[in-house]
């Protein structure tokens, strides 16, 4: 009778980057059994002895350490990943087909070349499965920031170039904005660093609500963040980077004493251009972010040469 596969549970005690960093070294030990597995798997089909009982129990896939640690993975977590979720069924198949490679084993039936190959093929692919995962997970560690979950300045420089060449490519504009809060300082000595950092993934949160999916958000530094937009001149820009302004300063933040604050940013709008460089392109972001500062804070300024 086989045993019921264990439901994948649903809640989640970490996470962000810290839980990213356990699931890479999970990742790798989870192989190392799956290794260790199936050098026991090739014993069995080449020497003399009985195999493990459980690689011919139907549930086979849930009961080898790879199988336990795939099912205890929680929704919240690794368990609502796609490329994680795909691994089951590769898993799964690996297992049926070395089940029938095992029974036929043990009735000293010959086994088909063809039944060994696609067993070894399902193994290989599975574990190149397994090592994208993990490389997917190792990439967000390097190039998500940690507090906000907005891409960090490493990423920053390498998607910046892409769009640079993307806007050269189809001839689109392509604008940048950096954003810095106002009086935040005041923030961290009035309420502590903690609501600080709250207020930091409001806001970053706030803006990565209401960007187009082709726009992007860094963290550029501290309080300041640079936003992204792709086919979009500075005029147009202006006129949304107003809007969400206007927003931002309405909306209510709650500190953990209890109280209520709002916020106001400045904005500092400037173009890509293929004859300046990216880093030309957010020194003139820069230039008008001090200028939106200088004249008096929550508002928006636009480079011109
Ligand atoms: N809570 C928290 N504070 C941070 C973080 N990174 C930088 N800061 C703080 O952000 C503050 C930035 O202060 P300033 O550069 O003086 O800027 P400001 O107070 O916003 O003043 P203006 O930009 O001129 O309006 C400093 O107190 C930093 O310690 C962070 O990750 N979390």
């Amino acid at each position: 009778m086989p045993r019921k596969k264990p439901p994948i549970q649903h809640q989640s005690k970490h996470s962000g980057i810290q839980n990213c960093l356990g699931n890479i070294q999970e990742i790798d030990s989870a192989l190392l059994h799956h290794e260790k597995w199936l050098k026991d798997i090739h014993r069995s089909l080449i020497c003399d002895g009985n195999p493990n009982p459980d690689d011919l129990q139907e549930d086979g896939h849930c009961l080898c350490k790879f199988g336990q640690w795939y099912y205890k993975q929680n929704q919240g977590g690794l368990g609502s990943n796609v490329r994680f979720q795909k691994l089951e069924n590769l898993h799964k198949l690996m297992h049926d087909k070395v089940r029938n490679l095992l029974v036929s084993k043990t009735a000293q039936s010959p086994i088909s070349m063809g039944a060994y190959n696609a067993f070894m093929d399902n193994a290989i692919h599975f574990k190149l499965e397994t090592r994208k995962l993990q490389f997917e997970l190792i990439e967000k560690v390097c190039t998500v920031d940690q507090l906000t979950g907005t891409w960090n300045r490493h990423a920053m420089s390498y998607k910046l170039a892409q769009e640079l060449e993307r806007s050269i490519r189809t001839k689109e504009p392509c604008s940048i904005c950096l954003m810095d809060i106002d009086h935040f300082k005041k923030i961290n000595d009035q309420f502590g660093h903690q609501a600080g950092d709250l207020v930091l993934k409001t806001i970053s949160q706030f803006f990565t609500d209401r960007l187009r999916k082709y726009d992007t958000i860094f963290r550029y530094g501290g309080e300041e963040f640079l936003l992204n937009f792709p086919g979009t001149t500075e005029e147009q820009l202006e006129v949304t980077i107003n809007r969400l302004r206007t927003e931002l300063q309405a909306l209510p933040i709650s500190m953990p004493d209890g109280s209520i604050i709002h916020v106001t940013a400045s904005f500092g709008i400037a173009d890509m251009v293929s004859d300046i460089g990216i880093e030309e392109s957010i020194e003139h972001a820069d230039h008008a972010l001090l200028c939106a500062k200088a004249s008096g804070r929550n508002c928006v300024c636009v480079w011109k040469t």
